[in-house]
């Protein structure tokens, strides 16, 4: 049963939704101590919209490829998930967890008191935008990191490049592959997403 004087918090997806799990049975173990109230993804068969639906928390698709087919701009998206966001749900903090769509500054002129905040697999400065853990192997096989890591940090125009909330380093062995470096990394992310967005509430809440 949703406290409703707890701090709410609306979930961007566009993938398996892992992360939202994570935040999920955060929310329910008391670790997170936040309501999730709704789940939005760009891609209609993402499995993270089962999820949110298992734990009984609304849930919306927005296709950038319906609104392409109308004649409309990124941007008319983008207005049309903030506008969703800020006037249907009107949370505390937005978390984009595997949103895989860069946001443009319109969509962020929506959200002046900058709560929003994103998951990202690497560190700081490193490999800024998609394809992260990919290219995190790719330059260790070349000999030119021995680790990674991973991020939470609020979200600007510049893609990746906000105010780190919280950074760890994740190690690469020489036995890795990208598979068993994947798998360290997201267990990793289930962590400290959880803590992230602890954080920034903490933070959002106290100003
Ligand atoms: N303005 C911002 N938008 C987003 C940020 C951000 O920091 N500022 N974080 C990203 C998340 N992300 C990396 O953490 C990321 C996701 C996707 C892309 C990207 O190139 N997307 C392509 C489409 C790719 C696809 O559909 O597979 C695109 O948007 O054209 C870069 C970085 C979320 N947005
Ligand atoms: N640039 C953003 C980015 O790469 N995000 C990444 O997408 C995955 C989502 O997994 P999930 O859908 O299982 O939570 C996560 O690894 C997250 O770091």
């Amino acid at each position: 049963m949703a406290n409703d004087t707890l701090p709410t918090i609306v979930v961007l997806i566009s993938g398996s939704g892992s992360n939202l799990q994570a935040l999920i049975d955060a929310t329910q173990n008391g670790q997170l101590k936040a309501n999730i109230i709704g789940v939005i993804s760009n891609r209609q068969k993402a499995y993270g919209l089962e999820r949110a639906r298992q734990a009984g928390i609304p849930t919306e698709s927005v296709s950038l490829k319906r609104f392409k087919d109308e004649g409309k701009t990124r941007e008319d998206f983008d207005d049309a998930v903030a506008l969703l966001i800020a006037e249907k749900y009107r949370p505390d903090l937005v978390v984009l967890a595997g949103w895989m769509h860069i946001l443009s500054p319109r969509f962020l002129a929506h959200f002046p008191r900058d709560n929003v905040m994103n998951l990202h697999p690497a560190l700081p400065g490193q490999f800024d935008g998609a394809h992260a853990i990919d290219r995190a192997f790719e330059a260790f096989q070349q000999g030119q990191i021995k680790e990674t890591g991973i991020m939470v940090h609020k979200v600007i125009a510049d893609v990746d490049r906000g105010q780190v909330i919280l950074q760890q380093p994740v190690p690469i062995l020489e036995s890795d592959t990208l598979a068993t470096l994947e798998d360290r990394i997201h267990t990793a992310e289930h962590q400290i997403i959880v803590r992230g967005a602890q954080a920034f509430l903490d933070e959002l809440t106290a100003a």
